[in-house]
């Protein structure tokens, strides 16, 4: 299977790793992935006999530009120059999330399909933004395209809902979608951190957006939980349908009196019907153990569906992190392999 990868970033560098170290296990299942290109804002390098993952390893670990590796790399190389050699399969699409415009990850994600090229994207921006349409595209043209890693990382959130809960209607859905929040917040708890301490710390695993003002002010989760209306309760909502709060002002008197009521406070999305209105906030929130998602600490996240059908159904755990999301992108291309395309 020839892929290309827009983004060598926190992600895209540990899905290099992950590729060549699991290459034996894709290859039982007659998977083997030959990466013929990548690309990063400045250029990248084109090798349609496959780029050499070692080197390339090594090359990342010595923090060169891809577009100073030694074969194949070049200052400019663009994705309509890649596009145009009509040798890649699957693009995997790794650049920073643009809440406002979806920016470059639906320019590139609309190229790759229009030249039948199916897509797995990691980025939230295209899919809250554009996802009907992005979609409608795929399927003209025949072509898959997977958002397994957009709405939790390694949290089989999205997968597990178009999959699991299929022929089921989804009347709410309840998550703890961020693992940068939950993570301070339970770091202030249990370790008296200050708020900028835990974030440092985030920032430092690589789990923290590019800009981390989208993990503290809610606008990933809510970028999470836009995607899962959407395209679970096929929905058209926009960002701005939200009513959004993030744990700025959280404070350790506000963690202390959570924690003496027996609760756990955390950053909670909501999607609700009330009066036939769907209804959608994110804020902070104290869980009970009653609550489904009361046990999600630390990085890890989950999501509470309540459907006509399947009844309650929870999904936990899916920690953030680099491994992790890389490795909730390798999973669409093995399922996207599975699927008998590629
Ligand atoms: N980090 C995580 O745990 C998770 C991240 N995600 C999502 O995955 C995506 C990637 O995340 P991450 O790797 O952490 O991000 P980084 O900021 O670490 O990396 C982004 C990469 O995209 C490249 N890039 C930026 N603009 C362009 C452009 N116009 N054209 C080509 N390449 C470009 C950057 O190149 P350069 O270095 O040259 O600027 C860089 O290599 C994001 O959308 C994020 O929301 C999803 C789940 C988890
Ligand atoms: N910043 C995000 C990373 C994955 O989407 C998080 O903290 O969960």
């Amino acid at each position: 299977m020839r892929i290309g990868i827009i983004g060598n970033g926190g992600v895209g560098k540990a899905l290099i790793a992950l590729i060549h170290e699991k290459k034996e296990k894709l290859a039982k299942e007659g998977l083997h992935p030959l990466l013929c290109a990548q690309l990063d804002s400045t250029g990248g390098i084109y090798d349609v006999e496959g780029i050499d993952l070692k080197q390339l390893m090594h090359h990342n670990d010595k923090k060169e530009p891809l577009k100073d590796f030694p074969k194949g790399g070049s200052a400019g190389l663009s994705i309509d120059d890649v596009l145009e050699e009509n040798c890649l399969e699957v693009l995997i699409e790794l650049t920073p999330t643009n809440k406002e415009t979806g920016e470059p990850g639906i320019r590139y994600i609309t190229k790759a399909l229009e030249s039948g090229v199916h897509v797995i994207t990691a980025n939230k921006g295209p899919v809250m933004i554009a996802y009907h349409s992005l979609k409608t595209l795929a399927n003209q043209k025949k072509r898959q395209f997977w958002i397994g890693c957009t709405t939790g990382g390694a949290l089989p959130a999205i997968n597990g809902g178009l999959i699991d809960l299929a022929g089921a209607e989804i009347t709410s859905i309840t998550g703890v979608l961020n693992g940068t929040t939950n993570y301070i917040l339970e770091e202030m708890k249990s370790r008296g951190c200050t708020y900028l301490e835990a974030l440092q710390k985030a920032q430092k695993d690589g789990i923290a957006e590019t800009d981390p003002s989208l993990d503290v002010e809610g606008w990933d989760t809510a970028a999470k939980l836009l995607i899962l209306t959407n395209v679970l309760m096929d929905q058209s909502k926009q960002l701005s349908d939200i009513k959004v709060k993030g744990i700025t002002e959280i404070d350790q008197a506000e963690i202390g009196k959570a924690t003496s009521e027996g609760g756990k406070l955390k950053l909670v999305g909501r999607t609700r019907i009330e009066k036939e209105k769907i209804l959608m906030t994110v804020q902070p929130e104290t869980l009970y153990p009653e609550d489904f998602l009361f046990q999600v600490d630390g990085k890890n996240k989950g999501v509470h569906y309540t459907t006509d059908t399947l009844g309650d159904i929870a999904i936990l755990g899916g920690a953030s992190g680099l491994s992790a999301a890389a490795a909730a992108v390798l999973r669409d291309l093995v399922n996207l392999h599975r699927s008998g395309c590629g």
